[in-house]
C-alpha cells in the first residue's frame, strides 16, 4: 500500500457534512490512518465567496496515482460538484498533496500539489497529523513558519468518523 495524503474543502451547503461524506466515500479505497482537525478557512485565489470547511487526510492505498485521482473526481462528480470559475465555490474538492515517493508535472495530476506550500488551509492541517514530513527538502515546520497565508480558524469539536 502507498501513503497517500489528500486536501479537501467545501464551502457551499452543509460543509461539514460534505467532509464527512466526502471522507466515508473515500474510506472505501483509501485506510484511513488519521483526519486533521476541520478548519475554518478565508478563501484563497477568488475572494467573493464563503469562508471554506477544509481538512487533510493521511492514508493508504493500493490504488495507483491515475487511479486515486479517478476515484476523487468520482466522488466529487457523485457528490454533484458543478464546476464554475477557477477557485470558486464548490460542494467538494479532493486534491492529492502526496503519493508516496511519486512526483510529476502533468497537468493531470501534479505531484506534490503544485500550490500546497502556499496555502495555510493545506499546510497548518497537514503539519497537525505529520509534523514529521519533509516536503521537497524542506520541513513542514519551516514551510509553516513562513506562511503569510490566509485566516484559519480551528473547530474544536472531534469527528465521529475515523477518531
Ligand atoms: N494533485 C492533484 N490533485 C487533484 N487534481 C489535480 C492534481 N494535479 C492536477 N490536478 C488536475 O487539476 C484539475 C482541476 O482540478 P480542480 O477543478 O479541483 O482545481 P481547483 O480545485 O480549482 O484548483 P486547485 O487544484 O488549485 O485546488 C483536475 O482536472 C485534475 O486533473
Ligand atoms: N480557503 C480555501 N480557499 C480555496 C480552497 C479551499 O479549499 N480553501 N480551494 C480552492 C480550490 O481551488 C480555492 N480557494
Amino acid at each position: 500500500m502507498k501513503q497517500v495524503f489528500l486536501s479537501l474543502g467545501s464551502n457551499m451547503g452543509d460543509t461539514r457534512n460534505n467532509l464527512k461524506e466526502a471522507i466515508h466515500r473515500l474510506g472505501e479505497k483509501v485506510k484511513i490512518d488519521a483526519i486533521s482537525s476541520f478548519y475554518q478557512t478565508e478563501p484563497v485565489g477568488y475572494v467573493e465567496q464563503d469562508w471554506f470547511l477544509n481538512v487533510v487526510l493521511k492514508g493508504r492505498t493500493d490504488l495507483e496515482p491515475y487511479e486515486l485521482l479517478e476515484y476523487c473526481q468520482g466522488i466529487e462528480q457523485e457528490m454533484k460538484r458543478v464546476k464554475t470559475i477557477r477557485f470558486g465555490p464548490r460542494i467538494i474538492d479532493i486534491d492529492i498533496l502526496l503519493y508516496q515517493d511519486f512526483s510529476s508535472t502533468d497537468v493531470e495530476l501534479t505531484v506534490p500539489h503544485p500550490r500546497m506550500k502556499q496555502r495555510a488551509f493545506v499546510m497548518v492541517p497537514l503539519y497537525e497529523i505529520a509534523p514529521e514530513l519533509t516536503i521537497c527538502d524542506t520541513s513542514i515546520q519551516q514551510i509553516v513558519e513562513q506562511l503569510e497565508g490566509e485566516k484559519i480558524i480551528k473547530m474544536e469539536e472531534a469527528h465521529e468518523e475515523g477518531q
